[in-house]
């Protein structure tokens, strides 16, 4: 531990909690040590299909700059390490749509790429759709497996621990990151924070490319080559805690993935298992700064990314980054005469009630 450089604890080990953690390492100017109750693979993340594509979040213009910020560090730092490494690929992005779409995504202009599908790129049935040329997707354990590797390659070290009162910390660092996705509304009282069950079918390898069809939010259906498999999706069930795979769910998705073309029909299909998730959903994407302590302590939010954790991973860490310095200066030093606040916790923790601060 470098003691000129200053102590961060970060609370999450999903995609989010890595990414922040990598990006804090490499400036050399902090000691970052991770604090998570599941680890890789026992995380939401793990769960993931995953693929570069903004879905289920808010902001939009924020998550298109996010996005795209994102899809740069990839093509920079991740894609030129190979796929053995980083369990990382390109891949095409089509969203199809059996209705004609007036509207464009609000992050689509943040996407270089993106287009209107010709005609001739059209399957049978479908009329209109989006695609983006340069996306790419992730063999999600290998991915998060390569983010663990990073994290501690650049000194960072990871404790499985619960943080149950957000305090605890705080005894060690002045400075907290709050990545605990879902975890953030019993860890902070953040009600607004709530879990989207989305459950995949994990195949044997399919055609090429990603396809969505994405006409309706709920029932999802969608295609996702990966390196080793294919990702068949999904549900996003509002508010539903259930973590076991549901048959009736995997029947549905194999209906709506073989309306997409007749080469995902079941007979063509080899099933290698089933994951369910529950997507850290929120109204709004949090990323802010909050001062504890009469303001000697920062907390960093970085949660609430719905479905898209992968696809802002990298410009939200960077964004975490940048809330690290500017609130940093902003810290008061303890003054030494102060009676330790920790000493109070034991006496306090009956009536501990950490403030949460609505948006
Ligand atoms: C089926 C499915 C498919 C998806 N596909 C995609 C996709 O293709 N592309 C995409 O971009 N996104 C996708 N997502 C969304 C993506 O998985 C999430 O947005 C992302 O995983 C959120 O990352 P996170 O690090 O915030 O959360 P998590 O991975 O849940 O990590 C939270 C961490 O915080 C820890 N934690 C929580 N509370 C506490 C506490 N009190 N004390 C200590 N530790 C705590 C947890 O243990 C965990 O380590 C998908 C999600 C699902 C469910
Ligand atoms: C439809 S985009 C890829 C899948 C995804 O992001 C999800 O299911 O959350």
């Amino acid at each position: 531990m470098n003691i000129h450089k200053k102590d961060i604890i970060i609370i999450g080990c999903g995609c989010i909690g890595l990414s922040a953690g990598v990006i804090l390492l490499k400036t050399g100017d902090y000691n970052v040590k991770i604090w998570a109750k599941d680890l890789p693979p026992n995380t939401t993340s793990n769960k993931a299909a995953a693929l570069w594509y903004p879905f289920l979040s808010e902001p939009l213009d924020k998550v298109g700059r996010w996005s795209q910020e994102t899809m740069d560090y990839f093509k920079k730092e991740i894609i030129p390490l190979g796929v053995e490494k980083t369990g990382t690929l390109t891949k095409k992005v089509y969203e199809l749509y059996r209705t004609p779409r007036a509207q464009l995504p609000e992050w689509s202009p943040f996407v270089p790429s993106f287009r209107r599908m010709k005609k001739e790129e059209m399957l049978d049935g479908y009329i209109d759709g989006f695609t983006v040329e340069d996306g790419f997707v992730m063999d999600t354990d290998q991915y998060m497996d390569w983010l663990v590797e990073s994290f501690k390659a650049l000194g960072g070290s990871i404790d499985q621990r619960e943080v149950v009162d957000i305090r605890e910390p705080f005894i060690y660092a002045d400075i907290v990151i709050n990545c605990s996705g879902l975890g953030a509304r019993e860890l902070i009282g953040d009600r607004l924070v709530y879990p989207s069950r989305g459950q995949i079918i994990v195949v044997d390898n399919t055609r090429d490319i990603s396809l969505m069809d994405e006409e309706d939010e709920y029932q999802l259906g969608y295609v996702i080559p990966r390196v080793h498999n294919s990702v068949l999706g999904g549900t996003n069930q509002q508010h539903n805690y259930n973590l076991e795979p549901s048959k009736k769910d995997t029947e549905e998705i194999l209906d709506r993935v073989a309306k997409i073309s007749p080469q995902f029909e079941r007979k063509n299909l080899k099933i290698l298992g089933e994951k369910v998730g529950l997507r850290p959903s929120r109204y709004s994407i949090r990323l802010e700064n909050e001062f504890m302590q009469d303001g000697r302590k920062l907390l960093v939010h970085n949660y609430g990314h719905g479905g898209s954790g992968f696809t802002v991973s990298w410009g939200c860490a960077l964004d975490t980054l940048k809330l690290v310095r500017k609130g940093a200066d902003k810290l008061k030093t303890s003054n030494k005469s102060d009676v330790p606040w920790y000493s109070l916790l034991n006496k306090r923790r009956s009536s501990s009630s950490c403030s949460f601060v609505n948006d």
